[in-house]
């Protein structure tokens, strides 16, 4: 019997069929295709479900995304690249000579992730940003992806055990192949640094149909072999690859003026009816194709990033990497490349406390947030004179790019000015000078981005290998992309939901930069001021929101009952003295709440605390504005509250996760004791009986 590991990975039949479920819904019929696999084996599962994509079906709309983010990608090359005669250049999937493009993709991931996986033929991609917060189509993907996986979740009736990858960072691989064109995928694996077989690899399809061969990975002869087996999936199709999949098996995408000589091979007999009808009408098409219109079939493959390369935002922030209460108790099957702690089930996510925060402790990490190129070649700049006299005149070039690099990294680093803007932009309260400062921001990093892509062509045209030409680095860039877009996002979104008459101006989130010192409220002292971690907060308002408690309570209400495992029984609070009115503001230490499972817990405020970057060691508050609850209902209805709340305050805490990227004033000297650099306290009490 294998081992299943859900809620947190995916290694037996049982864990895959969930899977399934998760992505497709409980409606979606499925087949176990071990039969299709080269070679049988107990450890990993191969699952199709027909029609999962097809016509009708929520992810359908992944078929019209690809394009489109194909040409906005397109569009910001032009921007990026100035009058590019390419711009298309970086979607293709090209071979070793740079002439053959074998196919077109597209890689993008969960905002905040910057990780870009590189597998060869797309090296020359890595200045394009994956985030999908930053792109229009990719953003409509996400919320897609949200909304049908919760969907779906919501018929599992297993609220403890959450599924990881409702939180965990995809990555989404768009490919276009023309079947005219003859692309074609050689047989792979989907390795790839950051992948960790616990987390399934879905493959849907879309358009004209493909064939997809499997190559036995376990080498038992020095000859290599080829396919043994082939399988045809239409449009609308998906498979899943599951526990070790990509460690047995090869898989290849055959171009399609190849399918008639596999018609004939043995692995033909091996498929059913309607693969092999489906297989006998695109080798007609193929063998008629007249006309200059594409046979378009496109491919979307999800993936899901388990560590996350230095840079990242997201690098703390995983699932996978922060136990949850009463949730991972075992990291599943033992294998995550970063286990989460064995102490108790909060410390991963133990926030640090920007009120109690002192001086800043020593840098965890170089500052490598806004710096654009990581040369690898640093140590010698300065050759010394006989050295130069030696220099032939290819090594003359190399010193001028040397140094043409380390021009544009000293810009750079300088781009740390930026950071200053982007803190010196209120975060909330939209005003046309905001939006003026972080368009100049964006055009900005553009100009930036520019630079160093015309400095890393030069790299490469001067016969540097390709490890340096790897040097140049565009993740500070992509960080300064990604906190623009989304503080412009968060002033939209706040916008929208603005309260018109609230006192003190609009929206009914603020930012101050009061002492966070205040233990009690004045006029409600039986809330509590706790503190929870990013992820805690992120999951009461993903999963406990309750429109229902919220009309009862009149107040932000979280229903606990069957949403028990997303606050631990007790919580970190501040200390009130026993005569608590006269103590209101002051910092007493920490003490511990009950909050027994299955409680309804009424909010009355939000306030996260963080040290803002470049404002000197000054911590800085957003919090939700006084009265919050009966100013809004003044203008929204209940409904609209619950979504104005959930996203903005999550749209917040995204934010400054992105702009928490290099941690750097958090007070621990490694990354393991706290998540992030801010701090997030929430006015709860628990409801006793609900007014009616
Ligand atoms: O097109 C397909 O069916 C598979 C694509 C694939 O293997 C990949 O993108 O790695
Ligand atoms: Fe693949």
């Amino acid at each position: 019997m294998t081992k299943r590991s859900w809620p947190a990975g995916v290694t037996s039949w049982e864990d895959t069929v969930k899977f399934a479920q998760l992505l497709f819904g409980m409606d979606i019929p499925f087949e176990n295709y071990s039969e299709r696999l080269p070679h049988a084996t107990e450890k990993s599962f191969l699952l199709f479900a027909k029609g999962a994509c097809a016509e009708g079906r929520p992810l359908r709309k992944i078929q019209e995304f690809i394009p489109k983010q194909m040409e906005e990608i397109a569009e910001w090359e032009q921007n990026v690249r100035g009058n590019s005669s390419r711009p298309t250049k970086s979607q293709q999937m090209l071979g070793r000579d740079k002439s053959q493009v074998y196919y077109w993709s597209v890689q993008l991931t969960r905002a905040s992730c910057l990780c870009r996986s590189v597998f060869g033929a797309d090296a020359h991609q890595k200045h394009v940003p994956t985030s999908a917060e930053v792109w229009g189509t990719a953003s409509k993907f996400a919320k897609l992806w949200d909304a049908t996986l919760a969907r779906n979740y919501a018929h599992f009736q297993t609220p403890h055990m959450r599924p990881i990858w409702l939180d965990k960072t995809w990555q989404v691989l768009w490919n276009w192949n023309d079947h005219k064109q003859h692309h074609h995928i050689e047989p792979h694996a989907d390795l790839c640094a950051t992948y960790n077989h616990l987390d399934p690899i879905a493959s849907l399809s879309f358009g004209h149909g493909g064939v997809l061969t499997l190559t036995s990975n376990i080498k038992r002869s020095k000859t290599p072999v080829g396919p043994t087996k082939m399988l045809y999936q239409s449009d609308g199709d998906a498979l899943l690859m599951a526990g070790q999949f990509q460690s047995e098996f090869l898989h290849g995408v055959p171009a399609r003026r190849t399918w008639s000589e596999l018609r004939s091979s043995s692995m033909y007999a091996g498929m059913q009816t309607w693969e092999k009808t489906g297989m006998s009408r695109e080798i007609e098409m193929h063998q008629g194709a007249v006309t200059d219109d594409p046979h378009v079939r496109m491919n979307c493959t999800i993936r899901w990033h388990s560590s996350h390369f230095p840079g990242c935002p997201q690098a703390f922030a995983d699932p996978s990497v922060l136990a949850r209460p009463g949730e991972l108790s075992t990291p599943a099957a033992g294998s995550r490349q970063r286990t989460p702690p064995k102490e108790s089930s909060t410390q991963a996510t133990q926030p640090l406390l920007t009120g109690a925060a002192q001086a800043p402790a020593a840098r965890v990490q170089e500052p490598p947030v806004f710096s654009g190129i990581r040369r690898q070649d640093s140590v010698d700049e300065q050759p010394s004179s006989s050295k130069t006299q030696r220099l032939s005149s290819l090594e003359e070039s190399h010193e001028t790019i040397r140094h043409l690099l380390a021009c544009i990294d000293a810009c750079v680093r300088h781009s740390e000015l930026f950071a200053l803007a982007i803190n010196g932009t209120p975060l909330v309260g939209a005003t046309s000078v905001h939006e003026k400062t972080l368009q100049k921001i964006v055009e900005t990093v553009d100009c930036l981005r520019r630079q160093l892509l015309i400095a890393s062509e030069a790299v490469q045209r001067c016969g540097f290998d390709e490890s340096k030409a790897d040097a140049v680095n565009y993740k500070a860039l992509d960080v300064m992309a990604l906190a623009a877009q989304q503080r412009k996002n968060i002033q939209r979104h706040l916008g929208e939901f603005l309260v018109s008459d609230l006192r003190g101006g609009g929206s009914w989130m603020i930012e101050t930069k009061n002492r966070p010192t205040q233990n009690c409220l004045r006029q409600d002292p039986q809330y509590r001021k706790c503190l929870l971690s990013h992820h805690q907060l992120a999951l009461l308002l993903q999963e406990a929101l309750s429109e229902d408690m919220m009309r009862q309570h009149q107040e932000i209400a979280l229903d606990l009952r069957t949403h028990a495992a997303v606050l631990p029984e007790k919580v970190t609070c501040a200390k009130r003295h026993a005569l608590a009115k006269q103590h209101l503001n002051e910092d007493l230490g920490l003490d511990s709440y009950d909050v027994p499972s299955g409680s309804v817990v009424l909010l009355k405020a939000v306030e996260i605390g963080y040290v803002s970057v470049g404002d000197g060691n000054e911590a800085r508050r957003i919090q939700t504005n006084r009265n919050l609850w009966s100013k809004l209902t003044e203008e929204l209805t209940v409904a609209e509250i619950a979504t104005s709340v959930r996203s903005g305050i999550l749209a917040a805490l995204e934010h400054l996760r992105t702009l928490d990227v290099d941690r750097k004033f958090c007070d621990r000297t490694t990354g393991e004791t706290a998540s992030h650099n801010y701090d997030v306290w929430v006015w709860l009490t628990t409801a006793t009986s609900p007014k009616r």
